[in-house]
């Protein structure tokens, strides 16, 4: 029997949703001790407002926690933000909350990370440079990480994450999505056990270049690098036309879609399961694992937000922190 994982948990944008999901994991009992890293009067005021008892904890007092307490690491914001409007002067404590939160991971006080929405643009606002909390957290760690988002439907990594369309096929190499398809075999072996992955790559153009009359990314980059793989003893399929790839008849032969960029994979992946569905950073030292939801700031506040996706990544990072635990206890 492995010891109980201890999760850092971290609520996103201040002003959105993820500090009263926060609040509805703080009800449960879990398999893993939750330490939220974030400020005290954002949960409280969430948890007020929704109607559900709070009380804020010290996490090295874990035999107090129980429904409705929550082990907690302050990182003030600035300023109060109200519900439904980002508040530009708490980016730098928003990402603070990410950083400290991740950098206890990578210390090992903390075995994963669970991570709430943060609102891109307000970071942004806020003065700092932010595509998302994946490319943070790669280079905090230094490491090639992989997005991957997952439902029970489907398991979908993407070869590019947040960066304007227009870049997207300048971004696509070999080496890059060689280095990729490394890292996801790596995770569906070890974090999901599945010992022979079995990934399906999309093609970058329509129809997967239609044998190069409607792009030239397949034939000069992908089939080369699939067939070389191959020879390796991988299992490939594709590069699949991404139009038909998904269909239902089709998912069972495969662990995990490697989507070219992120408007190509994740709406199939939301639109097949968008409540039960987790986003993952694959690469890291540390299981990541994050709602796959935004802020719904339109929400927030008023006690309707789905925890669901929150729940998922909780279970979800407790299971591969779970793993890691017993690996190294193997090792
Ligand atoms: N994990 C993350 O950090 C994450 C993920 C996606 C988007 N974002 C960011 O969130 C912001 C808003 O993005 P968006 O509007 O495109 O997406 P969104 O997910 O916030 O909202 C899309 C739709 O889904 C609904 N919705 C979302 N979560 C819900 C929940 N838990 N329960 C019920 N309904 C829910 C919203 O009301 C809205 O109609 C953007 O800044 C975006 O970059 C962050
Ligand atoms: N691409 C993610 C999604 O659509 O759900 C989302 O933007 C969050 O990504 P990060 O975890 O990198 O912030």
């Amino acid at each position: 029997m492995t010891r109980r994982p201890r999760l850092a948990l971290v609520p996103g944008e201040p002003a959105g949703i993820g500090p009263e999901l926060v609040v509805r994991a703080a009800q449960r009992d879990w398999d893993a001790q939750l330490i939220c890293y974030g400020d005290r009067d954002t949960l409280l005021r969430a948890a007020d407002a929704i109607g559900l008892p709070l009380r804020l904890i010290s996490p090295n007092d874990p035999s107090a926690a129980g429904p409705g307490r929550l082990a907690h690491v302050e990182i003030p914001n600035r300023d109060r933000a109200a519900f439904g409007q980002p508040e530009p002067r708490n980016a730098r404590t928003t990402i603070a909350a990410l950083e400290v939160a991740a950098n206890a991971c990578l210390e090992g006080l903390c075995d994963g990370l669970v991570t709430g929405p943060v609102h891109k643009a307000a970071i942004n606002d806020g003065g700092i440079p932010y595509t998302g909390t994946t490319e943070l957290l790669a280079t905090q760690a230094g490491r090639v990480v992989v997005m991957m988002l997952a439902n029970d439907i489907v398991r979908v990594a993407l070869a590019t994450t947040h960066l304007p369309l227009r870049a997207v096929p300048d971004a696509i190499t070999a080496a890059g999505l060689e280095c990729t398809l490394r890292i996801v075999r790596d995770a569906l072996r070890d974090d999901f056990g599945i010992a022979a992955p079995r990934i399906a790559v999309l093609g970058l153009n329509p129809h997967a270049g239609e044998d190069g009359h409607l792009g030239r990314e397949e034939l000069d980059i992908v089939i080369p690098l699939l067939d070389r793989l191959r020879d390796e003893g991988w299992t490939l399929i594709g590069p699949l036309p991404a139009d038909t790839a998904f269909l239902p008849a089709k998912l069972p032969g495969f662990d995990a879609v490697l989507a070219m960029y992120h408007d190509q994979g994740l709406p199939v992946l939301k639109y097949s399961g968008f409540e039960r569905a987790v986003n993952l950073t694959l690469g890291l030292p540390y299981p990541r694992v994050a709602v796959d939801h935004g802020t719904a700031l339109e929400l927030a506040g008023r006690g309707i937000a789905d925890p669901s996706s929150l729940f998922a990544a909780i279970e979800t990072c407790t299971r591969l922190a779970r793993a890691r635990i017993a690996r190294t206890a193997a090792a």
